[in-house]
């Protein structure tokens, strides 16, 4: 685990001094949008939606690329956009690109097909030798300029939601206009406690930071069964970006945060409604193929050292929903 400093890796874990044992995740630094190809300025654009120009890259542990994984193939891009993931092991070099097969994945190829990098660092430092800042996934990359266009999720899955609608005619909307200013609050408290609430309790480095996000994300858990009591979805009758960007940490929850991140008040199972929610979800069609338990598990508890340092990977839980 690091980051790069004017361009140099540095091996170093979160720093949490500074904010009294909380937390603070970075602001993500590419932040480019991709430009519709039948948009008037297409022309001129420096990203414009093309077929075969863009690659994803991802981590199949990584409930932020996730999200990004689950538009790729809703908005049946998985032709259009190439993709590949790193190893789930986050070591003294970050994230890293090798073949171990003890790894593969079915649906999605381990490596750097476009470099043959070693290191996600190196995209980065390709991208701008000069950078400074945490190397994280999803990283967006345009392989015509060489560079990145996005390492931000929540703006990656709104291209994805509308960006290539003409080239795959693929009209699903996730982020509909007349729903936008509901999702988009919707968006900030999961956000903020659910979200990247698991990782202020988990990586939190005293009790009282972690006490202070434990109780909010609960509150959101409960807040949310009771909403999802009269309806399937968080917004009604349809999913929409708020329902996808939350089911990558709920089918992370009890596998990972409850125990590693130590988010125990309840587990998901405990949850009637948010249980059968969840199960909903990954039924949709091209989700379940999405998710790789075996990436998720062993990227968090053998990654995480000061958190976990046995290694050791609970075999558990054996049930994922109730029925
Ligand atoms: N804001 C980013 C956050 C992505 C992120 O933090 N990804 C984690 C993996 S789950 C990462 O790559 N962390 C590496 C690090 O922090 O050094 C997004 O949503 O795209």
């Amino acid at each position: 685990m690091g980051l790069l400093i004017e361009g140099k890796w540095v091996d170093q874990w979160y720093d949490t001094k500074a904010t009294k044992g909380k937390f603070v995740r970075s602001e993500s630094e590419f932040r480019r949008q991709i430009v519709p190809c039948t948009d008037e300025h297409a022309d001129q654009a420096l990203f414009p939606a093309q077929d075969n120009r863009y690659h994803l890259y991802v981590s199949l542990a990584c409930p932020w690329a996730h999200r990004t994984l689950i538009f790729r193939k809703l908005k049946q891009l998985d032709n259009i956009i190439s993709v590949s993931c790193v190893h789930p092991t986050m070591a003294e070099n970050g994230w890293e690109f090798n073949n171990d097969q003890a790894f593969f994945d079915d649906h999605i190829p381990m490596g750097d097909p476009l470099y043959q990098s070693h290191f996600a660092h190196q995209l980065y430092t390709r991208a701008k030798p000069t950078y400074t800042g945490r190397v994280t996934v999803p990283i967006l990359w345009d392989k015509k300029t060489h560079t990145i266009v996005s390492n931000e999720s929540a703006d990656i899955i709104r291209i994805f939601n509308s960006a290539f609608n003409d080239i795959t005619h693929n009209k699903l909307d996730f982020y509909p206009a007349a729903l936008r200013s509901e999702i988009d609050s919707l968006n900030e408290r999961i956000y903020n406690t659910i979200n990247n609430g698991v990782y202020k309790c988990g990586f939190a480095t005293t009790q009282a930071a972690y006490e202070e996000a434990l109780i909010p994300l609960f509150s959101t858990l409960d807040f949310l069964e009771e909403k999802l009591s009269e309806q399937d979805y968080l917004l009604g009758a349809q999913p929409t970006e708020a329902d996808w960007r939350l089911f990558t940490t709920l089918i992370r929850f009890d596998s990972v945060y409850f125990s590693h991140f130590k988010c125990n008040l309840k587990r998901l199972l405990d949850y009637p409604i948010l249980n059968a929610y969840l199960k909903r979800l990954y039924e949709t069609e091209g989700v379940a193929e999405t998710v790789n338990f075996r990436h998720i598990k062993h990227h968090y508890y053998y990654s995480h050292q000061t958190i976990n340092p046995t290694r050791i990977i609970p075999v558990g839980p054996t049930v994922l929903f109730n029925e």
